[in-house]
């Protein structure tokens, strides 16, 4: 049985319509994501996930509970994580834990989340004199104190540098070992790719796809990209002629090619034809960027 269930989500901010209909089922134990560019409706789904906002259709269960009808119900079994804001710059680390742990029924043993969460040493110290990653870290753990069947958790590796990002990743996995399903907003592929056991991808509103990383990969599998550099100056005309060939760009000095069919063969017989030689040729893998381009049309980060 599903453990978040969302059917037909709408909701309007004014005359904007933020989320248009989203629905999807997030199975116990998975990491789900949400994946979509800025303003695509991802944080507002939560926050109606969340309780923390009214739909203006639609309908949503987490674990049988409406969040509006069941809020406080609801508090018990879905760890949200808190804003920046809601933290007061001088609250100690321990002092954050064994206050929130005290709005729980059957709170975790925070000495041991906050060990996983590798802030053992940081009990003293102010919020605001933890790093960016180490804030992340607090409000997850804040987030799981009330030991959760759910967890929300959205763009929580925004500003973090690569490896304090990795050490996020590793965790979010370590929490999920534990039986907790997770709820993942992000937008970057590579978060997307690496945790989440299926993707929602999200755009103006609209659940667009739904499937695993690399069953969205997979529906663009046909299409293939080349990239080479050409001897000579090269007209596109010659190539873009091509029926296998959908797309040319330059980078640099280089020319990449994207096409279906047998891509490779087309291009360096037309190129040998023209007696131009190609160096540095490689042909490349589809994406989970190329899949995101595919169904919506841009890249994520534009
Ligand atoms: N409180 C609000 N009042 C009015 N409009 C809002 C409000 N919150 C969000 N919006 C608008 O609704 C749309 C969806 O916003 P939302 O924050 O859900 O998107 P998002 O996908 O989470 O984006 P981001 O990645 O930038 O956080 C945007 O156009 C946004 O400007």
């Amino acid at each position: 049985m599903a453990i978040i269930e969302v059917d037909n989500l709408v909701k309007r901010y004014g005359e904007h319509t933020a989320v248009n209909g989203v629905g999807f089922a997030v199975e116990q134990g998975e990491i789900f994501g949400i994946l979509g560019p800025n303003g695509a409706g991802k944080t507002t789904t939560v926050e109606c996930v969340e309780g923390l906002r009214t739909p203006d259709g639609g309908h949503i269960r987490v674990c049988g509970l409406d969040p509006q009808r069941d809020e406080s119900e609801l508090r018990q079994v879905l760890g949200a994580q808190l804003q920046e804001s809601d933290l007061q710059d001088k609250l100690q680390v321990g002092e954050a834990l064994e206050l929130y742990s005290s709005f729980y029924r059957d709170p975790a043993d925070w000495r041991d989340l906050i060990r996983m969460l590798g802030l053992g040493d940081k009990l003293g110290t102010q919020f605001r004199q933890l790093s960016g990653g180490q804030k992340q870290r607090l409000s997850i753990a804040l987030a799981l104190l009330g030991n959760p069947k759910v967890a929300v958790l959205d763009e929580l590796t925004t500003g973090l540098d690569p490896q304090a990002r990795r050490d996020v990743w590793d965790l979010i996995e370590a929490i999920r070992d534990r039986g907790v399903t997770i709820l993942l907003v992000t937008h970057f592929m590579a978060e997307a790719e690496r945790l989440c056991d299926r993707l929602a991808v999200i755009d103006s509103g609209r659940v667009v796809a739904l499937d695993t990383p690399a069953g969205l990969v997979a529906r663009v599998e046909e299409r293939q990209r080349i990239r080479f550099r050409p001897s000579a100056p090269l007209d596109h005309a010659v190539l873009t002629a091509l029926p296998e060939v959908d797309s040319v760009e330059r980078a640099g000095s280089q020319l990449v090619v994207t096409g279906t069919g047998n891509l490779l063969l087309a291009v360096t017989a037309v190129l040998a034809r023209n007696q131009i030689v190609v160096a540095d040729l490689r042909a490349e893998q589809t994406t989970l960027d190329d899949a995101f381009v595919a169904l919506t049309g841009r890249p994520i980060d534009v």
